[in-house]
């Protein structure tokens, strides 16, 4: 259970394997790598380079996954990040590869004192609200008055982070066993340490936190995601021109390698082999056969895969395959002809609302430039996803804008160049956008979800690890699955 939270090779080993590799088999072996997201590609890097024959076999036409830089519709070079658009600075591992492929990198303002929240129809600052959070007007006890939405929670969680802190690595199991069954809307409700938050308290941390699609999830869930996003002074970054050029770094070594528009449709275990079977649009049906694969194709996508013989697999993959969950998310970014939220003082940094849109992020990049932006005009999560999965591109656009309309003025209307969109859970790729657990779930599944069958082994961020929903948690997967098998005797696998 420990690898829920601390990866199963310690990160400075990780480290120095991306710095060295992983030292030259003595065992190489054919290995067919399903999907070409940065598990796929950390994995087949590293084995390429320790000596094995890799062949990786990727359904679209690009490599990155949910590293998606749109680009497609915007103008003046503009981009969007329709999935993973900020690193962590205590992410070290994502860091270390974007070191390795000399990408400059620029901060990511997540957020600054001018960020807007727009609740119940009012406009504030978030130096106005963090200086008299009253401001809000939540109905909250007595003695929660005065303090902002992060206080309040970290109030709730604060029992909890304690403990975790004074030894974790002895801590975090009991933390497991005990509070895997909670989702966070009941840790809140009915919280074990007896600090009941007013139902006007939590209501403030689910708007201003941007919880509220989030409540039914693990309880665990979350409160990792919130230690990573409380970390004291904690900074983000973006690789400047577009976080795909991570992914793309790779295909200079792997571009003989990768095959796209292959969409895995079999893998067969037999005779100590294991042969994937791949449709292409055009292309004659693709059959390869080697020592071993490893899968790297989420499991919400992985379902539509045969696998023979069934029994290949155990019934606990076959259950964590089906069950392990994935949360929707989709994202609409405007383009505008002028940076008129920079003359609003929003130089990245973002607006929280009670409004559809949820969440908007200002970019980070061209600060202080003229000329046209875009801007990540809505975020949603899970349930807050939903509404906007239901419509076409235009109508999110339409109605992204009457949003941003409220919050920004009617120059949103005469500024409008154009705008992306995308939804996760519409993507027949990935069928949702990252791991997030139910309750119950880290305890049910997490045992059964990188465990390799036979000849077939696992990495692949969302299920694979620690950190649900980060780049950070696709390389460590791709490095402990690539580890894994670098040595693995073709014997060992032979029976
Ligand atoms: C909306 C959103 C926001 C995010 N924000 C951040 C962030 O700010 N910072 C951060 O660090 N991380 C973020 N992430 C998480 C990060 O993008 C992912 O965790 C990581 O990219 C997952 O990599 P992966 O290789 O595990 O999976 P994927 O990237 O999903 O790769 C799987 C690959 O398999 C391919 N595939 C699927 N089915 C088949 C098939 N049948 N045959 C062949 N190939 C197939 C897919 O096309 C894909 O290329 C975000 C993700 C999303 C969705
Ligand atoms: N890591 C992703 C998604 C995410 C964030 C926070 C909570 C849950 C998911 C992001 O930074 O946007």
């Amino acid at each position: 259970m420990l690898n829920y939270v601390f990866p199963q090779i310690p990160e400075e080993k990780m480290i120095s394997i991306i710095r060295h590799g992983l030292g030259k088999t003595k065992e190489p072996k054919k290995i067919i790598i399903l999907g070409a997201g940065m598990a796929g590609l950390v994995s087949a890097s590293l084995l390429k380079e320790a000596g094995h024959d890799v062949t990786v076999l990727e359904a679209t036409d690009r490599v990155g996954g949910r590293v998606y830089t749109l680009r497609g519709d915007l103008k003046d070079g503009h981009y969007l990040e329709a999935g993973a658009m900020r690193i962590p600075h205590t992410h070290l591992l994502t860091l270390e590869y974007i070191r390795k492929f000399k990408l400059p990198t620029n901060e990511f303002v997540n957020s600054s004192p001018n960020d807007i929240i727009y609740i119940k129809g009012k406009k504030f600052r978030k130096k106005t609200y963090e200086q008299n959070p009253n401001i809000l007007n939540f109905p909250v006890f007595p003695y929660e008055g005065g303090k902002t939405a992060v206080k309040l929670l970290q109030l709730a969680l604060r029992p909890l982070t304690d403990f975790i802190d004074q030894n974790p690595k002895r801590n975090w199991p009991w933390v497991i066993q005990e509070f895997d069954k909670y989702s966070m809307d009941n840790y809140l409700r009915y919280n074990p340490f007896g600090i009941s938050l007013s139902p006007g308290a939590i209501e403030m941390i689910k708007v201003l936190l941007n919880l509220e699609g989030l409540m039914e999830l693990s309880f665990l869930e979350q409160l990792r995601e919130l230690l990573i996003l409380f970390t004291p002074d904690i900074k983000f970054y973006e690789i400047s021109g577009g976080n795909d050029k991570l992914p793309i770094a790779f295909t200079d070594q792997l571009k003989d390698d990768i095959y796209y528009g292959q969409y895995v449709k079999k893998i067969v275990q037999h005779d100590n082999q294991v042969t994937v079977h791949a449709v292409h649009k055009i292309l004659e049906p693709t059959k390869i056969t080697g020592d071993l694969a490893i899968v790297t194709i989420p499991f919400s996508v992985l379902q539509f895969v045969e696998i023979e013989p069934r029994d290949s697999f155990s019934e606990n993959k076959w259950k964590a395959i089906r069950e392990t969950n994935y949360a929707g998310s989709t994202k609409t970014g405007i383009q505008f002809k002028n940076r008129f939220w920079e003359k609003q003082g929003l130089y990245g940094g973002q607006t929280i609302t009670d409004l559809p849109i949820k969440y908007v992020q200002y970019p980070s990049h061209n600060l202080g430039s003229d000329g046209s932006g875009v801007i990540l005009g809505s975020y949603t999560w899970e349930d807050d996803a939903i509404p906007w999965d239901s419509l076409e591109d235009d109508n999110r656009l339409e109605y992204v804008l009457k949003n941003l309309a409220i919050i920004h003025g009617d120059q949103v209307y005469s500024d409008f160049q154009g705008g992306v969109s995308h939804s996760w859970i519409r993507y027949p790729y990935s069928a949702g956008a990252f791991t997030m657990f139910k309750p119950g779930q880290v305890t049910e599944l997490m045992p059964h979800i990188s465990s390799p069958e036979g000849r077939v082994h696992f990495a692949g961020g969302e299920q694979t690890s620690t950190t649900h929903a980060w780049i950070q948690e696709a390389i460590e997967s791709g490095i402990r699955a690539a580890y894994e098998v670098n040595n693995l005797p073709r014997t060992y696998i032979d029976s």
